[in-house]
């Protein structure tokens, strides 16, 4: 860590910036829904091939290094068992399996560190393995190495109810974290669909269905305990500190939220809480047409409406969905909408919403007001992955992940259907649609390499096109190995560089998790 403080003052003040996107504005009168339809309608398991860790690395990996491994964490906590590595040689997307030499089941942040200091000594690669639920290959080995689980770390440290804030071990994930507090009538919100550590979450910058209202987790982590390359242990904003706010130098949290283990090992997070709301209401809503339904989200936006949850579902993936999760859906460009507060302002919210969408030619509302129909419609939600998956057998997802800003998102949107339909290619969309971020689910078989050369291609021109609009080639999944030619033409040179430079200064061996976020 020589370097760092050289390196780190001349980049860092730029890309550090804090940004609080939680919405608060709640106007709901005629005159501001005028001004917000004005202003838009002027702009606007299957196979897998496994390939073994390069011959430098695995030679590294020696009997005397797994030796050394399992004198820190026990013998027990070591596996070279090839299930066991290929178990984590994956994620649950398309990419193919890559092994890690060694699998690490460390059980404390003592583990971690004297872990970290071993690779770093003698310069093996170390990747930290949250749940495996990412969609980027993110925890592939591709160069062999220690792949480094920390889900088995799984104490809540505390939960301090009064200030909303609560700190996990590693090995949490959000349906436990929610599972432990619920008698204290709060939740964790942010709900990427699977049962994610909150400490891979914060790894990945993951959000999902309820962004639009609670944030991401970029808005959501107020502190995290890291170990760094060289076995370090640092608190990203002091230890013990959970404050709101902090003007208090660089913002080492947000530096490592979305890090994806390529700067440290995330050990602990302390994130916000939320009052479970009052009232909750959920219902779904068909259109004629994909640009009515993302017009409705728009101007649902743009009236202010603190909406819960606004999702799109293209024709494609509401008849998939109808498949796969017994559901009788029309099958039209869809939302699933919900809305949480006290009963009046629920009320109010549905009723700005129904009248936009009226006025969007939207139909056939349907809402779920007891709790087990909104449950199965949004476990129903977060399978449209495997749901789109089962339309090819043997197939393993591929899902493209841009995000626009808002008033962009009905032409980026309706153009991506139009490519679809030149390429001749099978791919419902579905969207979180209130944060201008949408997907296409490509079932891949790997059967079939010609077909993946056409998704990655089609995958390619969304994102430049996305770009181009002012957006992004990752709302929420992360560069992990999918995405690592498209970073430079979204930060621009300087920002590779720049990201280059904080990478150098925190990882000057290059151990942690190699070969991710930059280009080849
Ligand atoms: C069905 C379904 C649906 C969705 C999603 C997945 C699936 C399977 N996802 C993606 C996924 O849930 C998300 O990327 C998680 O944040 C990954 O958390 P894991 O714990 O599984 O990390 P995983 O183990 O998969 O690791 C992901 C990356 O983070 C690193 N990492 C993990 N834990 C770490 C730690 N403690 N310290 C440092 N680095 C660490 C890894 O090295 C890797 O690079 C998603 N996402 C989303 O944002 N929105 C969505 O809507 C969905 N929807
Ligand atoms: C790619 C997936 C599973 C996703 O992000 C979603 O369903 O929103
Ligand atoms: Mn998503």
């Amino acid at each position: 860590m020589r370097d760092m403080s050289m390196t780190l003052d001349l980049t860092l003040t730029s890309l550090l910036s804090n940004c609080d996107r939680l919405q608060g504005v709640n106007m709901f009168s005629q005159k501001f829904i005028r001004h917000a339809l004005l202003l838009s309608s002027r702009g606007k398991s299957g196979i897998r091939c496994r390939f073994r860790s390069t011959q430098a690395i695995a030679e590294k990996v020696t009997d005397g290094f797994v030796e050394d491994l399992r004198s820190i964490v026990g013998k027990a906590n070591v596996s070279t068992a090839e299930a066991v590595r290929d178990q984590h040689g994956h994620d649950e997307s398309y990419h193919e399996t890559t092994l890690p030499d060694a699998v690490v089941f460390a059980q404390s942040v003592e583990h971690v560190s004297k872990v970290a200091k071993l690779c770093n000594d003698n310069v093996v690669p170390l990747i930290p393995f949250g749940s495996g639920t990412g969609l980027e290959g993110g925890i592939n080995a591709l160069k062999g190495g220690v792949c480094l689980d920390i889900s088995q770390m799984k104490n809540v440290i505390e939960v301090n109810a009064e200030d909303f804030d609560c700190t996990v071990e590693s090995g949490v994930t959000r349906g436990e974290l929610n599972s432990y507090i619920r008698d204290t009538g709060l939740n964790f919100p942010v709900d990427p669909g699977a049962d994610a550590s909150v400490c891979g979450m914060c790894a990945t910058s993951a959000s999902g269905t309820n962004a639009v209202r609670y944030g991401t987790m970029r808005e959501n982590v107020l502190n995290m305990e890291v170990v760094l390359a060289d076995g370090t242990v640092l608190w990203t904003a002091g230890k013990n500190k959970r404050s709101r706010k902090t003007s208090a130098g660089y913002n080492l949290t947000n530096l490592f939220v979305g890090s994806e283990g390529t700067l440290g090992i995330i050990t602990k997070a302390t994130i916000r809480l939320y009052g479970i709301p009052e009232a909750t209401l959920s219902a779904v809503v068909h259109f004629p047409s994909i640009q009515e339904a993302v017009d409705t989200t728009v101007q649902v936006m743009q009236c202010g409406v603190p909406i819960a949850r606004i999702e799109f579902l293209d024709e494609a993936a509401i008849d998939a969905f109808n498949k796969y999760s017994k559901f009788d859906m029309k099958v039209a460009p869809s939302l699933f909408l919900e809305f949480h507060g006290s009963p009046s302002s629920v009320e109010e919210q549905k009723e700005v919403v129904e009248e936009i969408a009226k006025m969007n030619n939207g139909s056939n509302f349907k809402w779920a007001t007891n709790a087990d129909e909104r449950n199965r419609l949004w476990k129903a939600r977060h399978e449209i992955v495997y749901a789109c998956t089962a339309l090819v057998p043997g197939s393993k997802p591929y899902s493209t992940d841009v995000c626009v800003p808002i008033s962009n998102l009905p032409a980026v949107i309706v153009q991506t259907k139009e490519m679809l339909k030149k390429e001749n290619l099978v791919g419902p969309i579905v969207g979180h649609v209130g944060d201008g971020n949408f997907h296409i689910f490509f079932p891949v078989d790997h059967d079939h390499p010609e077909a993946l050369t056409k998704i990655k291609a089609m995958s390619e021109k969304m994102s430049l096109l996305a770009m181009e609009m002012h957006g992004t080639c990752t709302g929420e999944h992360g560069i992990g190995m999918g995405k690592r030619e498209l970073l430079e033409k979204e930060v621009g040179i300087e920002g590779l560089r720049a990201m280059q430079i904080v990478k150098n200064a925190f990882d000057p061996n290059q151990i942690l998790n190699p070969g991710k976020i930059f280009p080849v």
